[in-house]
């Protein structure tokens, strides 16, 4: 029989909660144990209309929720507040967090850093965990050693709470330990209305869309003198980030450290 690995999933009636639900009934390795959201406290995941036929319940919080069941990872597809909170009790209660919500502070991500290395617990936190996304911003890390003139615009669906997206930071991240730092645009450029040229990051501009129809965009674009360079990917469909998730579970499990970005994980 299959090792099996057991999972909590918190968010898991969310957009990407409810798919990850779906990737868990998929794989014969993994076993629901339970899940944390508000709305659902005390029903079988079974119960609600749409989600897959599982007998794990729904807990209103994740300290109860591990109090009550034994998980080997928890993934965690909620909001900022809430998932930080939930990946540190994940790590101190020996649970290896998965996690793929966005926009943690940089003093979060580092406090989560050295607990999961006191604790020795595995952990990875990704921005995005689409496959193709990953390339994407490996790529332009590359890109940047040979232009340092870029601007990053992501698109999202309006229903998003974060901006600039997690991928758009974690892109401006790598793109800086290549580029040579540099003010984009005129010295005496002046925005006639506040925010034109978008978030300011080390002097690259992210520009941020929200619109009904879409779901996870972006274009890193490149300028040198008489050529472009755009490197951009679509998630058309929330499918497309599940099989990075499976990938870092199966990982998390041989870690004992933290690891933000799934480009570590994906080196050989
Ligand atoms: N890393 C990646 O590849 C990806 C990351 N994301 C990120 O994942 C996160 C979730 O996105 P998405 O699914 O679109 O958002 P949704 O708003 O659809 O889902 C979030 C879920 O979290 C639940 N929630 C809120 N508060 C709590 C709480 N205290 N305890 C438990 N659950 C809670 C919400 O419940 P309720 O509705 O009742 O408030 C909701 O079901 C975001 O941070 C997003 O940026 C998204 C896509 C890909
Ligand atoms: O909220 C989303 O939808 C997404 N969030 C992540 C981010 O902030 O980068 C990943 C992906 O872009 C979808």
């Amino acid at each position: 029989m299959t090792k099996q690995t057991k999972v909590v999933v918190a968010g898991a009636s969310g957009k990407m909660g409810s798919e990850a639900l779906r990737m868990v009934e998929k794989h014969d390795d993994l076993t629901l144990v339970g899940c944390v959201d508000l709305q659902h406290t005390g029903m079988q995941v079974k119960e609600v209309e749409g989600l897959p036929k599982f007998d794990a319940y729904f807990y209103d919080n994740i300290d109860t929720c591990f109090e009550s069941v034994d998980a080997d990872v928890l993934i965690d597809l909620t909001s900022p507040k809430v998932g930080y909170k939930h990946t540190k009790t994940a790590i101190l209660n020996g649970v290896r967090p998965v996690v793929g919500t966005t926009g943690f502070s940089n003093e979060e991500l580092k406090e989560l850093t050295e607990l999961a290395k006191e604790q020795k617990i595995g952990a990875v936190i990704a921005p995005n965990f689409a496959m193709g996304a990953v390339l994407m911003m490996q790529f332009s890390k590359w890109a940047a050693k040979h232009f340092p003139d870029v601007e990053i615009i992501e698109k999202h669906h309006d229903q998003k709470l974060d901006a600039p997206s997690g991928t758009a930071v974690k892109t401006a991240e790598l793109i800086q330990e290549e580029r040579t730092q540099k003010k984009q645009g005129h010295p005496d450029e002046e925005e006639t209305i506040k925010g034109a040229r978008g978030a300011d990051f080390d002097g690259m501009r992210i520009h941020s869309m929200r619109l009904p129809g879409l779901v996870a965009h972006q274009e890193v674009v490149f300028g040198g003198p008489g050529e472009n360079l755009t490197i951009k990917h679509d998630s058309f469909h929330r499918q497309s980030f599940m099989s990075g998730i499976k990938f870092a579970i199966d990982h998390v499990l041989h870690l004992d450290e933290l690891v933000y970005g799934l480009e570590h994980l994906m080196m050989d």
